[in-house]
């Protein structure tokens, strides 16, 4: 049945939350390349064409960049005809919570087009201190990652993290983090905004904590997960990522908790079009360049 809530139409639209994959486009903007902790499995890298998985841009924009990009592709989706382009994201390739343009790109692409569907992917160190600004970019929906529910498995995966002008390692680093996940998810969902939590399933190190998380984090107010296999660089390049059937099992167990979105497809910071089938943004730029 069609819903004549904007919100969830808004929500059926999102590709990344269940929506349409077919028809509904995303773009992700990469205009934040800080990051205010470090991941053991995150290498980010800001001039690779190659390489499609996330913290991977071909460059970083600026946010009039931004708003011209998403000019762009809109209408270049518009033109293939029965798809569009519907929701602008900030997926990095850093935290967009750490970099103040962030707002700024959102405040831009607001403007510009009213219609857009805006979200974010963040860790969620600054959640709770950044709701009033994100309330008012009037964003929708939020990515949270959390990959650990305990300050000890948190120390294997969490290198370090940077709050209040101090560095933490270990398991105080790690508990801070947790606690200010937890009590950003809880505010963002009292503020309304659709929530889905990204974990990222590591065999051996956090497997273990996959389905107690999936209930602690159903019950501050999230509406979907996604488990995401380790891709393995970093830290973790040695790590065995999980199977295919594994992923299955995992997913079809956290299926009884909380809802699954199971179609991610690990995109990069800069991925634009169809999930799954991406727009190659560059050579599009250049040849508007050319004429
Ligand atoms: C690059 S981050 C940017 C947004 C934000 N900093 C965050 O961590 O949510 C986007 C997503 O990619 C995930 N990611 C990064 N490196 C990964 C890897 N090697 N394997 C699997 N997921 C990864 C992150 O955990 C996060 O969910
Ligand atoms: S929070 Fe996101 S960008 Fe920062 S290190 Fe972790 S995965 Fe990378």
């Amino acid at each position: 049945m069609a819903s004549g809530c904007p919100m969830m139409q808004a929500k059926t639209e999102h590709p990344c939350f269940g929506g349409d994959h077919g028809k509904a486009g995303r773009i992700h903007l990469p205009v934040a390349p800080g990051c205010n902790i470090k991941c053991g499995f995150c290498e980010r890298r800001f001039d690779c064409a190659n390489e499609s998985r996330p913290g991977v841009t071909s460059r970083i924009l600026t946010p009039e960049q931004a708003v011209a990009r998403v000019r762009l592709i809109r209408r270049h989706m518009a033109m293939q005809g029965g798809v569009h382009l519907k929701v602008v994201g900030i997926a990095g390739p850093g935290d967009p919570l750490a970099n103040q343009k962030t707002f700024e790109t959102f405040r831009l692409v607001r403007e510009a087009f009213p219609e857009m569907t805006l979200c974010l992917s963040t860790n969620g160190l600054l959640l709770e201190e950044k709701m009033p600004q994100i309330v008012e970019a009037d964003i929708h929906s939020l990515t949270i990652t959390i990959n650990a529910l305990t300050p000890a498995t948190g120390a294997r995966i969490y290198e370090w993290i940077r709050h209040g002008g101090r560095h933490y390692g270990g398991e105080t680093g790690a508990a801070i983090l947790l606690e200010r996940q937890l009590c950003g998810l809880e505010a963002a969902a009292g503020a309304g905004l659709r929530i889905k939590i990204n974990h990222v399933y590591i065999p051996g190190i956090n497997d273990h904590e996959t389905l107690d998380l999936a209930v602690e984090v159903r019950n501050l107010g999230a509406q979907v997960m996604n488990i995401m296999p380790v891709i393995p660089v970093g830290l973790f390049r040695d790590v065995e990522p999980p199977s295919d059937a594994t992923m299955e099992m995992v997913r079809n167990q956290a299926e009884l908790i909380l809802s699954q979105a199971r179609h991610c497809k690990q995109c990069r910071a800069d991925a634009a079009g169809l999930v799954g089938q991406d727009i190659d943004v560059e050579r599009l730029e250049k040849k508007r360049l050319a004429y």
